[in-house]
């Protein structure tokens, strides 16, 4: 099976087994099943919640109004117990993790969001499980993307994913909230979020998460329009993590409208574009016209115009022709800096580097 990138994204209900406390009991299960699928080549990224109800175990459930600081005081102990347990689980089955804790700024601004996602790679490059949360403890109503169902279609995005997983309570999305309505069925499959379907989709009434599968629907939205399959079920459905990933007919299946390198190339062309412009040399307009590789700092013969580190810019062959557009890695300064050099010779030159390409080939579209 052709290896595949999956984020796994836990809720608090599956995480606490619908009770007050970490239900490490099943957590190491879930380990077991990501750690499967690792050992079978593929690269797992987890989304997980309950940081604030680890928190509130942990401070022995305290009687707390509920404002802001008070949940992030919960969260900011909770994540430290959180991801204690995640690495103790983990490392059972000999498998690393690292901590991304994100807020909405951090993927909204194009060079924060080009950080997270060098880190979010590079941890996936060596073969270590990233486990995300937001940043609860820091994040205030405007900087926070609330719910972790977004946060996690923002993070497969991030991870250039094939699959979304929500691991919850249910089943999958039911025809209507099966706590309150018993006749309520399983829709297997959606190819279309139509506002019908949304409104299907209640809010969660446990307590215990946030959003309910109103948030999920959202987050399905999100990512089936970047080119990633989404699947909402059960985190108790047994060996649903492999049988996901293997195409298996479990829980609720979104299909994905497009696939991810489309939806990114639609974004560079449609995006907010910069004045800023690479020209190339003969080289270069080779490699990257004929054999679709990524622009190197050497084949860079001149930069025009200002522009930032994420920002989409215009590659200029030498008789002036707009050859393509893309994702710039490196500043407009940084790129004067090291053009014509060797990618060797990038940290050198800077003193830093973000990596051995100006432009890489996912990140550009051919005009
Ligand atoms: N149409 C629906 N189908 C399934 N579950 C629904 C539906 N509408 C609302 N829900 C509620 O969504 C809850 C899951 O969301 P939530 O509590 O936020 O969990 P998580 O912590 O996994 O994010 C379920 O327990 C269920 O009560
Ligand atoms: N970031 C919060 C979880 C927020 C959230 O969306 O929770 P859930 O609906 O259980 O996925 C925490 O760690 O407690």
């Amino acid at each position: 099976m052709k290896s595949k990138t999956i984020v796994v994204k836990l809720g608090t209900s599956i995480l606490t087994g619908g009770t007050r406390k970490l239900d490490q009991a099943h957590m190491v299960e879930l380990v077991r099943q990501c750690a499967a699928l690792h050992r079978h080549g593929h690269q797992v990224v987890v989304v997980t919640s309950g940081a604030i109800a680890a928190g509130r175990e942990k401070l022995g459930y305290p009687d707390l109004p509920p404002t802001m600081p008070n949940k992030q005081m919960l969260a900011a102990v909770g994540q430290c117990h959180l991801m204690q347990v995640w690495q103790n689980l983990f490392s059972i089955y000999g498998l690393q993790i690292g901590q991304l804790l994100l807020t909405r700024a951090d993927l909204e601004d194009r060079e924060r969001y080009l950080n997270a996602r060098d880190t979010l790679q590079t941890l996936l490059h060596n073969r270590i499980i990233p486990v995300i949360n937001e940043n609860d403890a820091v994040a205030i109503a405007e900087i926070k993307v609330g719910d972790n169902d977004n946060l996690s279609a923002r993070a497969a995005i991030l991870a250039d994913a094939d699959l979304l997983i929500l691991l919850t309570d249910q089943k999958g999305l039911f025809t209507a909230d099966p706590r309150t309505n018993p006749d309520a069925t399983l829709i297997e499959e959606v190819t279309e979020i139509t506002d019908q379907l949304r409104s299907l989709a209640g809010d969660s009434v446990s307590g215990l998460g946030t959003g309910g599968m109103s948030t999920k629907l959202q987050a399905a939205d999100i990512a089936c329009r970047a080119g990633i399959e989404v699947v909402i079920a059960s985190g108790k459905t047994p060996e649903v993590v492999g049988r996901l990933a293997n195409n298996e007919k479990v829980g609720t299946r979104f299909k994905a409208q497009a696939n991810p390198l489309e939806g990114r190339k639609s974004w560079i062309l449609a995006g907010p574009q910069s004045h800023g412009e690479i020209h190339i040399d003969v080289g270069a307009v080779k490699a990257v016209h004929d054999k679709g590789s990524s622009l190197l700092p050497k084949g860079i013969t001149k930069i025009a115009g200002e522009f930032g580190r994420g920002e989409a810019v215009r590659i200029i062959t030498p008789e002036g022709k707009e050859l393509a557009r893309g994702i710039t890695r490196y500043t407009a300064d940084e790129l004067e800096r090291v053009r014509g050099h060797h990618s060797d010779e990038i940290e050198s030159c800077l003193g830093y580097g973000y990596g051995p390409v100006a432009i890489h080939r996912d990140d550009m579209v051919l005009l």
